[in-house]
């Protein structure tokens, strides 16, 4: 890590193979397209070399010989070739054009389907900018590929392989040397680029670094402002920046250089070629006309030597971007290797059986935990702060899997369930009540998308949602903003619940539900609460006494142990840690309560 900048020091060393088996996955996935386009790359190269090649016969033919009569079929064949270069040209233009597009478009479907089948443990090292920048950038990336790199490289290679066999026909004896020099030179040039592949991966990686700072600190802007901390982002920022510029430059200052090596490279070649072709015309061995043809293929040849070399550091900055994509496409998706045996629909027994589960294998979070939650039943998860209550709730819901025991649900593990078919019947209520940036109804449909106008008002009635969408003018159409950012910590949980509850799910897990809700509203969806208790399984993380009293049973929690387990009275009697934790409740020590 480099302390100073804020950035990993090396994004790491990138593999030649995964980018190289997704382009071609992505090119075999067009090959009407591809076939077509590699036909028309090979008209349009072979029209382009008749110029070139017709100057000989000009010189030879008109000019030493005076046969003007050839002049007008030369000229027509050059007309000819033009016209057919510039029509598969346009059409090589609007294949790629679309090509490009469609596997764009196709990669980051891809992409983006694949990082939400993900299990819940890779997102927790990761920035949601960081994978947001690989979705969009890496997959741009495929344009440049596609487009510039694929279509120039194989037009200039045709080009120079059709050159090469058009000056070996001229003169195997000039040619068979410069087969020798144009080798060395490839092998010079290849040393010298150096893994110019893992420097391109390297400014990938600090690009995608300073998107997903960016994402933050604009997400995190208020608390941003709140401390006064705008001077220490545009610091991180310019410092990543000046990472970024300085990895950039480089690689251009190569790329510079091997470039200018190359020409030079190439003039000495053209200037050696031209003194031995000169020496055999005057031996009689060449004509005028072939020498000028000769040099003619020769410039397009090193033309497309050039060309090729060139887009070799195009070529690894895409494979670069594609190595990355690959990379994450290389992630077992969290459903992978389950045999998916045939359930029947859950009813919502919850088994736990001894388990454990460390995030890190430095520390274990949950111990041994074991209990039984059937339908009908309110189990209410307490104890202090970081004891493990929303981990063991992340671990009902599959997140992830126990380090050891087991999670059973109608006693079908759920490490081998389909997770699709069980969260269909999980509704679920975060701690932190999250909102996507669409409208009210948008965001409560989200449980379930084909509910009908009047489920949809029966959920919002639950809640009391019309308590204070009555007051918005476009009530439950309003937009809520990033995250909900418009709406208060109160109303935001209570259209949490109602989409948990739009769901009409069998197993009912809720963390704090109530936390940010007034006295009032918290009575009325505690009313809530017991009327749907008795079709389905609710467990319930709560602080609030009066949630906690009525549960069926109680599992006190405390460094990741059940530390005490009944109902309110029976904990209460044994005076441990719930009376302790009751005790600091306010409102303990009221008589009522
Ligand atoms: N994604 C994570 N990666 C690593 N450690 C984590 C992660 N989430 C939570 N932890 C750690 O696991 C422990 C239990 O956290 P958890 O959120 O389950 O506690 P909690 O009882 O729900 O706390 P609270 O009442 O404050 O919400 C804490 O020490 C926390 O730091």
């Amino acid at each position: 890590m480099n302390a100073r900048r804020g950035i990993p020091a090396r994004a790491g060393t990138a593999k030649r193979d995964p980018g190289m088996s997704l382009l071609w996955e992505s090119l075999r996935s067009q090959p009407l397209r591809m076939l077509t386009g590699l036909m028309l790359i090979g008209v349009n190269r072979a029209a382009f070399l008749v110029l070139p090649g017709s100057l000989g016969l000009m010189v030879d033919r008109v000019l030493v010989k005076h046969q003007s009569s050839a002049m007008p079929s030369i000229l027509a064949a050059v007309a000819g070739a033009t016209a057919l270069q510039t029509l598969t040209g346009l059409m090589l233009d609007l294949l790629l054009g679309y090509s490009c597009q469609n596997a764009i478009a196709s990669m980051r479907t891809r992409v983006q389907a694949h990082i939400m089948d993900l299990p819940t443990s890779f997102f927790d090292h990761q920035l949601s900018g960081v994978l947001a920048a690989r979705v969009m950038k890496d997959s741009e990336k495929l344009r440049d590929f596609i487009g510039p790199v694929a279509l120039e490289s194989v037009a200039a290679i045709v080009t120079g392989g059709l050159a090469f066999g058009g000056m070996i026909f001229l003169s195997v004896k000039l040619t068979l040397p410069l087969v020798v020099l144009l080798a060395v030179l490839a092998g010079v040039m290849r040393w010298a680029a150096g893994d110019v592949r893992a420097r391109y991966a390297e400014i990938a990686h600090l690009q995608s670094i300073m998107a997903g700072r960016l994402s933050e600190s604009i997400a995190g802007v208020r608390v941003v402002k709140a401390y006064a901390a705008e001077p220490r982002e545009a610091i991180v920022f310019a410092s990543q920046s000046q990472v970024l510029e300085d990895a950039t430059v480089q690689v251009q200052m190569h790329q510079a250089r091997s470039t200018a090596g190359a020409s030079l490279a190439f003039s000495l070649i053209g200037l050696l070629l031209l003194y031995a072709g000169t020496l055999q015309v005057l031996a009689g061995a060449l004509t005028v006309g072939r020498l000028v043809t000769y040099c003619a293929f020769l410039a397009c040849a090193t033309q497309a030597a050039r060309q090729v070399g060139g887009l070799r550091m195009q070529f690894a900055s895409s494979l670069a971007s594609l190595d990355r994509i690959a990379s994450i496409l290389r992630e077992s998706p969290e459903d992978a290797g389950k045999r998916h045996p045939e359930v029947p629909p859950v009813t919502g027994v919850v088994r736990v059986h001894g388990v454990s589960f460390a995030y890190t294998p430095a520390q274990t979070v949950l111990h041994d935990i074991s209990f039984t939650a059937t339908p009908g039943t309110l189990t209410a998860l307490v104890g202090s702060s970081g004891s493990g209550k929303s981990t063991l709730c992340a671990l009902l819901c599959a997140f992830y899997r126990p380090t050891s025991g087991s999670v059973l649900i109608d006693d079908v593990n759920l490490a081998s369930r389909s997770l699709g078919d069980f969260r269909d019947q999980l509704g679920v209520v975060f701690q932190d009540p999250f909102l996507f940036s669409g409208s009210i109804r948008e965001n409560v449909l989200i449980a379930r998308p084909s509910a009908t106008e009047a489920e949809l008002m029966e959920c919002y009635e639950l809640v009391r949602l019309d308590r204070f969408v009555d007051r918005l003018p476009d009530r439950y159409e309003t937009l809520v903003g990033e995250r909900g950012v418009r709406l208060s910590g109160g109303e935001r949980q209570r259209i949490c619940m109602a989409r948990a509850l739009l769901r009409d799910p069998r197993l009912l897990l809720l963390d704090e539900p109530t936390s940010s809700l007034d006295e009032e509203s918290e009575h009325y969806f505690r009313e809530t609460l017991g009327h749907l208790i008795p079709r389905r399984t609710a467990i319930v993380i709560a602080h609030r006494l009066s949630t906690i009293r009525r549960a069926d049973q109680i599992l006190v929690l405390d460094s990741g142990r059940i530390v005490e387990r009944g109902d309110h009275l029976t904990l209460m009697a044994l005076r441990g840690h719930y009376f302790r934790l009751f005790q600091s409740q306010p409102g303990a020590h009221d008589p009522a309560v």
